[in-house]
């Protein structure tokens, strides 16, 4: 630890050099005046050579330049000193020199002439509390930056959570929702919609001869198509609350929350509309030629005593007539 001195004594230089290596402080750095002292420690000057960091000043207070009490309020009045304790050596020891000292931020005093046994004393526990007082620092410091670590973890963390919940929510094929997210979600619409009493619609879509596409243009080719009519119908879902679901292999759904009837049958039109416009060829036997889907549509205010699978029942009763009626339709169901 770094202590300096600032006397203008030579002769108290070399004694306080002798004393101190009796408890081996070594690293000492002896100033004669005011404007040295400033000078190294950063507080004047042009900063040539650069400030020293010190962890104790013994001042004297009959400096030749300013009186060691003013260099001290000086000193202490620098935001970088508050925890460097200054010990102020004088032979004047009356009260009010030393109140003004301790006033100035002089922690305590040691009487001139220099007594070996007081100064170690001094020295000792002051240098204890300047390393204390660092250390704590130390850990304040190692504290703060970690703290910001913990915070970028938990934002990575969230973030991870985030993609791991859109992944589990998804579908692997087409990115849209998956039969999962699709129950869950359902559930929760029919729910708040029986509390408000509101319509909610479901549309069920099945690919028309999709056995036959897969045997015309084999398997993979029947992935892409998947992911194309998913993408189209993803067109016509819009609305805030509104999704489409992959439902199982070629069959989707589409839930459309406060939607009656007239609603949800002109979505479904428009989803016709949409898969036609992609124009997919499909050769298959009993096409038409493109690839077109079939709807069955059903709308209901939700009921106390009903569950939300009577709509989905309902939806999938009017698909299969839909299927039935010649396909690349919708049928509305009727209850
Ligand atoms: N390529 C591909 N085919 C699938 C996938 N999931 C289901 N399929 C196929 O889709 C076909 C569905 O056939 P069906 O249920 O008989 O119905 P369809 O041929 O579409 O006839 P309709 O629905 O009556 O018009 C089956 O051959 C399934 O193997 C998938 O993820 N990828």
């Amino acid at each position: 630890m770094k202590i300096l001195i600032v006397d203008d004594s030579v002769h108290v230089h070399r004694q306080l050099q002798v004393f101190l290596a009796v408890d081996g402080y070594s690293d000492l750095v002896f100033v004669s005046s005011a404007a040295e002292a400033f000078r190294c420690l950063g507080l004047e000057g042009d900063g040539h050579p650069p400030p020293i960091s010190v962890d104790l000043i013994l001042m004297d207070i009959e400096l030749d330049d300013i009186c060691g009490i003013e260099v001290t309020r000086r000193i202490k009045g620098e935001p970088s000193f508050t925890d460097v304790p200054v010990v102020m050596v004088t032979a004047d020891t009356s009260p009010e020199s030393l109140s003004k000292a301790f006033e100035a931020g002089a922690v305590d005093y040691i009487n001139k002439p220099i007594r070996k046994i007081e100064l170690l004393a001094r020295v000792r526990s002051l240098l204890r509390l300047r390393q204390e007082t660092l250390t704590r620092k130390a850990w304040e410091a190692d504290l703060v930056k970690l703290a910001a670590k913990l915070e970028h973890t938990n934002r990575e963390l969230q973030h991870a959570n985030e993609t791991l919940a859109r992944i589990a929510a998804s579908d692997g094929l087409t990115g849209v929702a998956n039969r999962r997210y699709f129950d869950k979600t359902l559930a929760q619409e029919w729910r708040r919609a029986q509390r408000r009493e509101l319509d909610i619609a479901v549309l069920m879509l099945d690919i028309d001869h999709f056995k036959r596409y897969n045997d015309t243009y084999g398997h993979q080719a029947g992935d892409a198509c998947i992911c194309q009519v998913a993408n189209a119908l993803t067109s016509v879902a819009r609305r805030a609350g509104e999704f489409v679901a992959r439902y199982g292999g070629e069959e989707f759904a589409i839930v459309l929350p406060e939607t009656d009837l007239l609603g949800a049958t002109l979505v479904a039109q428009q989803a016709l509309a949409a898969i036609a416009e992609l124009g997919l060829p499909h050769a298959g036997q009993g096409a038409s030629g493109q690839v077109t889907i079939s709807i069955g549509v059903a709308s209901r205010q939700a009921r106390q005593n009903e569950h939300w699978e009577s709509l989905i029942q309902a939806a999938d009763e009017a698909l299969y007539l839909a299927k039935r009626q010649g396909r690349n339709r919708l049928e509305v169901a009727e209850h």
